[in-house]
């Protein structure tokens, strides 16, 4: 089965994030946007990781993964260059209700991370359920260029409308009438 695509407030989730070379200071990058509920458990950090830590006060502890270590956290990110510690983790985690993301082998991740461009109010991810990553980063570069900058303000005008009038048939109309507009102006 593939992917379902959901969009998810973290702020009061707990992530484990096992790394802390390139791909997990990636992962962190991202991260830090939606909840700064963040621990990091890495042998090595690099600078970069160590800066990002540092900035967003996220939790370290400079040491190996030791079992257990995933109790207490909603999320576990496992970005490592140990290949069967990936296994390991998504092992322990089984039966319990933490979901864990292996950035080395899909068959150990229950969530995978999207590519995604951010506007705003506007999301738009994209995903290749693993097939392939690369896809992913151009496509998301192509949507990033056509996505036009007022989007923001737009957005702030619909939604201000959505508190504002009264809902129904007309307001349904009368939306996608301004929406239809707006994509008529700005889009090719
Ligand atoms: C989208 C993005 C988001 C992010 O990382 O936040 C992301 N990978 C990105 C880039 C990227 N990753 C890789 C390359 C090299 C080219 C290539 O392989 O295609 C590039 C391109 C580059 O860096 O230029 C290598 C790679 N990736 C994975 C493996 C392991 C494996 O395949 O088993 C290997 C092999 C490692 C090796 O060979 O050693 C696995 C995963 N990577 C995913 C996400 C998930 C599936 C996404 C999907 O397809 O839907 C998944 C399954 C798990 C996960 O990470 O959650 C981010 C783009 C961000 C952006 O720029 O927008
Ligand atoms: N998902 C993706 O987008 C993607 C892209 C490229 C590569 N990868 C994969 O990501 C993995 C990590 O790559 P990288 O470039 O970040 O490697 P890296 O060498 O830069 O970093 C590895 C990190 O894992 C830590 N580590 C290793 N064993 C540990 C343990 N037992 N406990 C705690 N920390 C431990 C190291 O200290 C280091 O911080 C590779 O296996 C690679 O195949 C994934």
């Amino acid at each position: 089965m593939s992917y379902f695509p959901m969009f998810m407030d973290m702020q009061n989730l707990k992530v484990l994030v096992v790394g802390g070379g390139a791909i997990a200071t990636e992962k962190l990058e991202k991260l830090v946007d939606f909840t700064k509920e963040i621990t990091v458990i890495a042998s090595e950090v690099s600078v970069e990781a160590d800066s990002l830590i540092k900035n967003h006060c996220l939790t370290l502890y400079q040491r190996a993964y030791r079992k257990g270590d995933i109790q207490g956290f909603d999320i576990v990110i496992v970005a490592t260059d140990t290949v069967d510690l990936h296994k390991a983790i998504h092992e322990e985690s089984r039966g319990s209700r933490i979901l864990v993301n292996s950035v080395d082998n899909t068959d150990y991740c229950d969530f995978i991370f999207p590519s995604y461009v951010k506007k705003d109010d506007l999301t738009i991810a994209f995903s290749t359920g693993g097939a392939s990553p690369a896809f992913a980063k151009h496509i998301r570069r192509h949507f990033e260029k056509i996505i036009p900058n007022s989007v923001g303000d737009f957005l702030k005008k619909m939604k201000a409308l959505r508190s504002t009038m009264p809902k129904g048939k007309e307001r349904m109309k009368y939306f996608d009438e301004l929406v239809e507009e707006y994509f008529r102006k700005n889009f090719k």
